[in-house]
């Protein structure tokens, strides 16, 4: 997944490797005019430029064969890109491979990622010494990670004879031995049940909040992209059609309509012109089709005139789902 051993021979302090990571300190992750045309004449990833702040969770969403995965495996020096340019903490993937790989961690295809006769010990030793690291430091380490993930009490049970959603837990700690600062997960929470997927969630929030990584991740679980993501980027057809913080992109899509929800009905009143009441479970829901100022208040006086109880006023926003599937259906 990352280098091997002869790769850490490279001095990553060298003028030219200090030179190249000048200009882009404060992003993890460079993704400059980005392609990948499989040998096939399939363009899979088309000309993508992205900027991942450090310590950002960064949602790559986007239908089936958008290109997602190509481009989560390009980043992690696994598929080589037709054109572009990826820096990962400062370092060139093509030209400063081997230190711009040890920046990252990946659980590129869960579960499959480890070896299921061995154990979640033997794993993550296999793992460690595989990414060049000592014994003596991957010990400690692996320690940590097992019971931080609560798998300690199995650890030395093999893989195969796990659940699935520790098996996942595995293959993140694998991914976490060597302690880099960007992770990257293709589709985290696949397969998993209710609780599974909120134990890699929780864990994936504390390694974002606590432990200040960057994460790239995949899913096509747009609530749990919703909970976890800074900042969300849509690919469709290669091409990136959206890339925002998640709450700019919610509150850009947010309708220009406000619902204001009153107790019981509405005795007789009459409300302005286009505004529309509906009754719903013993009380009234009123659109307004408009955000403007005057339109609401024109609204909430008759409500006051006719002496109604407002029990709640939002201004309609659709989940990320509802924006996603506009996004992909725009350009259809
Ligand atoms: N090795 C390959 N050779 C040829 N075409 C490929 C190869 N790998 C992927 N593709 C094609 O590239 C396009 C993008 O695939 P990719 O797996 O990156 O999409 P994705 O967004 O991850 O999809 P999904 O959500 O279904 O996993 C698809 O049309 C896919 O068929």
């Amino acid at each position: 997944m990352t280098g091997t051993p002869t790769d850490h021979r490279t001095d990553a302090n060298t003028p030219a490797a200090q030179t190249a990571r000048l200009g882009s300190a404060a992003a993890a992750i460079e993704i400059a005019a980005l392609s990948k045309i499989y040998r096939n004449k399939l363009v899979a990833v088309d000309d993508v430029t992205l900027s991942i702040a450090a310590g950002t969770v960064f949602g790559l969403l986007g239908p089936n064969g958008a290109g997602k995965t190509t481009t989560i495996k390009m980043i992690a020096g696994l598929i080589t890109p037709t054109t572009g340019r990826i820096q990962l903490g400062g370092f060139d993937v093509s030209r400063q491979r081997s230190q711009a790989v040890r920046q990252i961690g990946a659980v590129l295809e869960g579960s499959r990622n480890v070896y299921w006769p061995l154990s979640a010990w033997q794993n993550l030793l296999y793992f460690g010494r595989l990414k060049g690291l000592r014994s003596a430091g991957i010990k400690p380490r692996a320690q940590q990670l097992l019971t931080d993930l609560g798998l300690w009490g199995r650890r030395h049970d093999p893989v195969g004879s796990y659940s699935r959603g520790m098996q996942q837990k595995v293959a993140i700690a694998a991914a976490l031995i060597t302690d880099p600062p960007i992770i990257l997960l293709d589709e985290p929470t696949l397969g998993l049940d209710v609780e599974a997927a909120r134990t890699v969630r929780d864990w994936i929030t504390h390694l974002a909040r606590e432990e200040g990584k960057t994460i790239v991740l995949t899913t096509h679980q747009l609530d749990i992209a919703q909970q976890l993501a800074d900042r969300i980027a849509v690919i469709r057809s290669g091409s990136v059609i959206a890339d925002l913080p998640t709450r700019e992109l919610l509150a850009r899509y947010a309708e220009d309509r406000v619902e204001v929800r009153v107790a019981g009905s509405l005795n007789g009143i009459l409300l302005p012109a286009g505004v529309i009441a509906e009754p719903e479970h013993g009380a009234t829901r009123i659109i307004v089709p408009s955000t403007r100022t005057s339109d609401v208040y024109a609204v909430l006086r008759r409500l006051e005139a006719g002496n109604i109880a407002i029990v709640s006023m939002t201004q309609a926003q659709p989940s990320l789902e509802e924006i996603f599937l506009r996004l992909i259906g725009d350009r259809a």
